[in-house]
């Protein structure tokens, strides 16, 4: 059988990678797609790439020429952003060809309008190296865990932001200096602050969560907070007190909604996931059958990504012949099964808390706290007193909580901040005990 042809669109860290293990594994890849798969197109704004070798292949700046070009099957988005990747898409689908890509922004913010047009032209569009980059965990719970209903899921589903962590954590390495790393070693967004600030991250978790409970595309509705905030000061208190701060991302199923949200999070030390470092990802799935399942592997970089967008090839290759209408659905689900829970807002969550206050070194300011915790309902778990430093009239205070609706949270801080003893803003970081209930 003639093998089939591939266009890429974007030749950058992910385009190349792609291009590479492609070739490379020529051989073990038509085995197991009984075809083989070949990159004939690719365009690029600039011409420079890392593929070894370019034979065969037919490069142009224009990514229009490749997703009108009738000689190909299956069209690679590898460019990232919203525009022009939307339209490009959009056309590629309606010249009845195949669609692969690494895009998670497009897929959380326009999947709804893209999967529509796919059905409507009875074409595939494939996406697991958008979340997770090599690890496949798309695959994971839209096929392995069909057999459950899912209960919450949590993730370290951005690379770049791990590796900032983890090295300032390690190496007490400066943030803009590894932020500098992790983009010359392409983990990085082309705008590095979807990185930082978690907006990545809830592309991901949009992508996730409906994947996991049956809901379409809601990227607007993730309560999203990045890691620019988290000093070192409260990665040390944490360690002290046994937890890590990761950057995770959540998503749980509750009677009233949904939970959608991303934030540094304390998680137990003990735990396996707060132990994924550098540029690994991570993504802890509780199903009610299977209990707890952990998928950890490289979340970014050009040929764990390159290995994501391969395994879609083959799938879409192996299933070209398939009646579109057996084909596993994009979302898990099928589309008209999709449901219309809600997602919370975010003072509906319910989490534990880790709170840092700084508080007057006098008697009975400890009790004035206490008091409003308990006048709250909310019942504290550890309290750390750390003595002012020379020269400042103010100890530190830190204090966790047990699990408490964030509403009734919010009110017991802004009556804690109201006190004349305490000083400035109280520090909240969010704290995850992620057992298997
Ligand atoms: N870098 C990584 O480790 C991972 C990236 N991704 C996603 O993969 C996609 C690509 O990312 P990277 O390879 O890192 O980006 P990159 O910046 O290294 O490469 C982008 C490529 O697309 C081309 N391009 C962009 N806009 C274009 C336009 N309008 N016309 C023609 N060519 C254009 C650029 O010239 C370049 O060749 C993004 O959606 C990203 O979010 C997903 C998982 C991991
Ligand atoms: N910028 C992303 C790339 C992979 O999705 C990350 O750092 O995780
Ligand atoms: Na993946």
């Amino acid at each position: 059988m003639n093998p089939v042809k591939v266009g890429l669109l974007g030749l950058g860290t992910v385009g190349s990678g792609t291009a590479n293990v492609l070739a490379r594994n020529a051989g073990e890849i038509s085995r197991r797609a009984g075809r083989g798969i070949i990159v004939t197109h690719a365009a690029s704004r600039s011409l420079r790439s890392s593929i070894n070798d370019t034979s065969g292949i037919k490069f142009t700046t224009d990514p229009q020429d490749v997703v009108d070009d009738p000689e190909i099957s299956v069209v690679c988005e590898l460019m990232g952003g919203y525009e022009p990747a939307r339209a490009l898409v959009l056309r590629a689908i309606a010249n009845g060809k195949h669609v692969v890509t690494a895009n998670k922004a497009l897929i959380a913010r326009h999947g709804n309008e893209i999967f529509a047009l796919a059905r409507e032209k009875g074409v595939m569009v494939a996406f697991e190296a958008a979340v997770g980059g090599g690890i496949p965990i798309i695959k994971a719970i839209r096929e392995g865990l069909a057999g459950n209903r899912i209960e919450w899921l949590a993730g370290i589903i951005n690379g770049t932001g791990n590796f900032i962590l983890t090295e300032m954590r390690d190496k007490g390495r400066d943030f803009a200096d590894v932020l500098a790393e992790a983009q010359a070693l392409g983990y990085a967004e082309a705008d590095p602050t979807f990185d930082v600030e978690g907006i990545d991250a809830a592309h991901k978790l949009t992508i996730l969560a409906s994947i996991a409970f049956g809901i379409p595309l809601q990227f607007d509705k993730v309560y999203t907070e990045g890691i620019s905030r988290i000093t070192r000061e409260d990665v040390a208190y944490a360690e002290q007190l046994g937890y890590r701060i990761k950057h995770l991302g959540l998503a749980r199923a509750t009677p009233a909604g949904i939970e959608l949200r991303v934030h540094p999070t304390l998680i137990p030390e003990r735990r396996l996931i707060a132990n994924v470092d550098g540029v690994m990802n991570a993504v802890l799935v509780k199903g009610d059958a299977v209990g707890p399942t952990l998928y950890y592997g490289a979340g970014a970089g050009a040929e764990p990504t390159g290995s994501a967008v391969v395994a879609d090839l083959v799938d879409v290759v192996r299933t070209l012949t398939t009646d579109p209408n057996n084909r596993v659905p994009h979302l898990a689900f099928q589309p008209d099964a999709l449901s219309s829970q809600p997602v919370l807002p975010v003072d509906e969550i319910v989490t534990a808390y880790y709170l840092r206050l700084r508080a007057a070194d006098k008697p009975g300011v400890l009790a004035d706290v206490t008091r409003i915790f308990a006048e709250a309902g909310i019942s504290i778990e550890s309290i750390l007193q750390k003595e002012p430093p020379a020269g400042s009239p103010d100890a530190t205070v830190i204090i966790l909580t047990q699990r408490v609706r964030e509403r009734q949270m919010n009110g017991a801080i802004a009556r804690i901040e109201a006190l004349d003893s305490i000083t400035g803003a109280v520090t909240r970081i969010r704290l995850e005990h992620l057992n298997s209930n």
